[in-house]
C-alpha cells in the first residue's frame, strides 16, 4: 500500500484528523494506496508555515532561487524512470509519454523558470522637464495556492509552483486527489535540492474541502488554478470578493481545421496525436475536426485506418498507445457521450467502446472513437468530452470553417492546417482563441503566453507572464 503523506513545513506529516482516501490504480481498478483527506486545518498548518518562510524566501538572491530551481529540475531527471513510473500507474497514461513527456516537461517547468527569474525586470519611467523618475518594483505576493488537476498531473502541478516559487512567493499547493503520487515525490526532492523548509507545502485532499480551504483562506491572495470550466467559475465567485489574483486555465472544445492543401501525412500523423494524446485528456487535444469537403472522403478512411492501429494496452507495457482513463466515473461519463451521440443520430466511425484487458479487466479502458457529426450545434461538439472522442465534419469555404470553430463556448486552442500563408494570417488572427497551432499541434515555448479566452479561462501562462502573475508592482516616484 503506498501511503501518500502530506508535505508541510519541509516534513511529511499525517492529515490532522486521520482521515485517508483510497487512491485508485486506473490500469486495474483496484485500491493501491491511501492520500490524505486533508482539511481546513491542514490548510491552516500549511498556510502558517508558508507565512514563516515567507521572510526568508522572498529576500533570497535570485541566484539561490535559481540554483535550487535547477537543483531540482536535475533530480526529477536523474529519477526520470522513478518518476515516470509513479505518474503512469497513478493516471493510466502510457509510460512512454510519461516518461518522454510529462516528467522531462515537469523537469523543464523548474529548470526554465530558474533561468528566467534572472532576466525578469520591470520598468522604470523618467519624467523630462520635471525632475523626477518612476521606478516599479515587482513584488512577491506572499503565499499563494496552486490547484491542479488530473490529466498532466506533475507537467501542471510544477507548471504553477515554478514560476511562483522564482518570483519569491511561498506557495500551499493541491494536486487533484485523483493523482496525487508524484507531487508527493515531488516533496523528497524539494529537500534533497535545498528549498528551504515551508517554501512549498504541497497538501492533498478533495477539491470540495482541502480546495476550497485554500481559495476561502483569506491570507492566499492568488490562486492560479487548471481545472475543468465549472469549477473555475466556483473558484472566481469565491474569490473575487476576496480581491484575490486569479489564473484560472479552464476547458476546451477545441477546433482542427483541415484544408486541402496541407501537408497531407504530417496532417494525418499530428492529428492523431491531436485526437487520442494521453487519452484525450489534454485541454488542447482537437476534438472538433473540421474537414475541407474535397478531401473529406479521403481523410475519413485514413484516419479511422490509422485510429484503428492505436495499442490499447496497459500502460506500463512500452507498446501501448492507448492507456486507460483516470477514473471509473470519468470513463462513465466519457461512456454517456456515446449514449448521446447514438441519441443524436450521429455515426460512430470506429470505437464507441468500453475494453476489457485480459488480466485487467476492471481497468478504465475505452476505445479512441471517431464520430462523424452533420452539425456543429450538437452537445457532441457544444461540451467538453475530455477522453478519446473526436467528432469530423466536413465544410466548404474558409467563412465556413471559420464560423464553425468559433461557435462554441470555449476558446482555449485551435489547429489550421494550410499551407496558404494568407488564409493563415487571415484565419490565425480570426480565430477565438489564445493560441493557434498553425501547421503543427502543442509544440510548446514556454515564453509564450499560454491561455485560453470565452469559457476557457482568464489570465496567461508562461514565461514573464507567470512571474508577473506571482508578482505586484509597486510604483516607487522620486524627485530629485
Ligand atoms: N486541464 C483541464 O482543462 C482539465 C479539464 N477538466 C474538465 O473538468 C471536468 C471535471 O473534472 P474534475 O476532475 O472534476 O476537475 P476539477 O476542475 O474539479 O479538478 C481540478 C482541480 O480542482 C480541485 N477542485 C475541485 N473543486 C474545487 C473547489 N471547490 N475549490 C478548489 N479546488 C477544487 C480538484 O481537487 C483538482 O485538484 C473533466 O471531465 C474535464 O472536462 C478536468 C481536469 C483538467
Ligand atoms: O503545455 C502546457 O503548458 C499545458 C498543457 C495542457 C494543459 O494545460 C491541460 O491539459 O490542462
Amino acid at each position: 500500500m503506498e501511503l501518500i503523506k502530506n508535505y508541510i513545513n519541509g516534513k511529511f506529516v499525517d492529515p490532522i484528523q486521520n482521515v485517508w482516501l483510497d487512491n485508485y490504480c486506473p490500469a486495474n481498478g483496484e485500491v493501491y494506496g491511501q492520500i490524505p483527506d486533508s482539511k481546513k486545518e491542514d490548510i491552516a498548518l500549511a498556510y502558517d508555515a508558508a507565512k514563516s518562510a515567507f521572510q526568508y524566501w522572498s529576500n533570497s538572491t535570485l541566484k539561490e532561487r535559481s540554483k535550487i530551481l535547477i537543483r531540482i529540475s536535475e533530480l526529477l531527471e536523474s529519477n526520470l524512470q522513478r518518476f515516470a513510473e509513479a505518474e503512469s500507474k497513478d493516471n493510466g497514461k502510457p509510460i512512454s509519454l510519461a516518461k518522454t513527456v510529462d516528467i522531462p516537461r515537469a523537469a523543464d517547468n523548474f529548470r526554465f523558470f530558474g533561468h528566467a527569474i534572472t532576466q525578469f525586470a520591470s520598468e522604470s519611467h523618467e519624467m523630462p522637464g520635471l525632475n523626477a523618475i518612476n521606478y516599479t518594483l515587482r513584488q512577491p505576493i506572499g503565499v499563494v495556492g496552486c490547484i491542479s488537476p488530473w490529466n498532466l498531473p506533475l507537467y501542471l502541478f510544477t507548471w504553477k509552483i515554478a514560476p511562483a516559487l522564482a518570483a519569491g512567493n511561498c506557495v500551499v499547493a493541491k494536486p487533484s486527489e485523483v493523482t496525487p503520487l508524484t507531487a508527493y515525490l515531488l516533496g523528497e526532492i524539494c529537500n534533497e535540492a535545498g528549498l528551504p523548509k515551508g517554501v512549498l507545502n504541497i497538501v492533498h485532499g478533495l477539491g470540495n474541502v482541502a480546495g476550497q480551504a485554500i481559495i476561502e483562506h483569506p491570507e492566499i491572495k492568488a490562486i492560479s488554478f487548471t481545472g475543468g470550466t465549472a469549477t473555475g467559475a466556483h473558484i472566481a465567485r469565491i474569490a473575487a470578493p476576496l480581491f484575490k489574483k486569479l489564473s484560472l486555465e479552464l476547458g476546451g472544445k477545441n477546433p482542427n481545421i483541415i484544408f486541402a492543401d496541407c501537408d497531407y501525412d504530417n496532417m494525418l500523423e499530428t492529428t492523431l496525436r491531436s485526437s487520442f494524446s494521453n487519452q484525450g485528456q489534454i485541454c488542447l487535444c482537437g476534438s472538433r475536426i473540421f474537414v475541407e469537403a474535397s478531401i473529406f472522403s479521403k481523410f475519413k478512411n485514413d484516419f479511422v485506418e490509422k485510429t484503428k492501429q492505436l495499442v490499447i494496452g496497459h500502460p506500463a507495457d512500452s507498446k501501448t498507445t492507448i492507456g486507460a482513463l483516470v477514473s471509473k466515473s470519468h470513463l462513465e461519463k466519457v461512456v454517456s457521450y456515446i449514449k448521446i451521440a447514438k441519441s443524436e443520430g450521429h455515426t460512430i466511425l470506429c470505437g464507441g467502446n468500453k475494453v476489457s484487458l485480459e488480466n485487467y479487466e476492471n481497468g478504465y479502458y475505452f476505445e479512441p472513437t471517431i464520430i462523424e457529426v452533420s452539425s456543429n450545434d450538437c452537445k457532441l461538439n457544444q461540451e467538453e468530452i475530455f477522453g478519446p472522442i473526436v467528432t469530423i465534419m466536413p465544410f466548404e469555404t474558409e467563412e465556413q470553417a471559420l464560423k464553425l470553430a468559433n461557435d462554441v463556448k470555449y476558446g482555449l486552442s485551435a489547429t489550421l492546417w494550410t499551407n496558404n500563408l494568407k488564409r493563415t494570417m487571415i484565419l490565425s488572427k480570426q480565430l477565438q482563441s489564445g493560441i493557434v497551432w498553425v501547421n503543427t499541434w502543442m509544440q510548446r515555448d514556454l515564453r509564450t503566453p499560454f491561455g485560453g479566452i470565452k469559457e476557457s479561462g482568464v489570465g496567461r501562462e508562461g514565461g514573464f507572464e507567470a512571474l508577473r502573475f506571482f508578482t505586484q508592482q509597486k510604483n516607487i516616484c522620486i524627485k530629485y
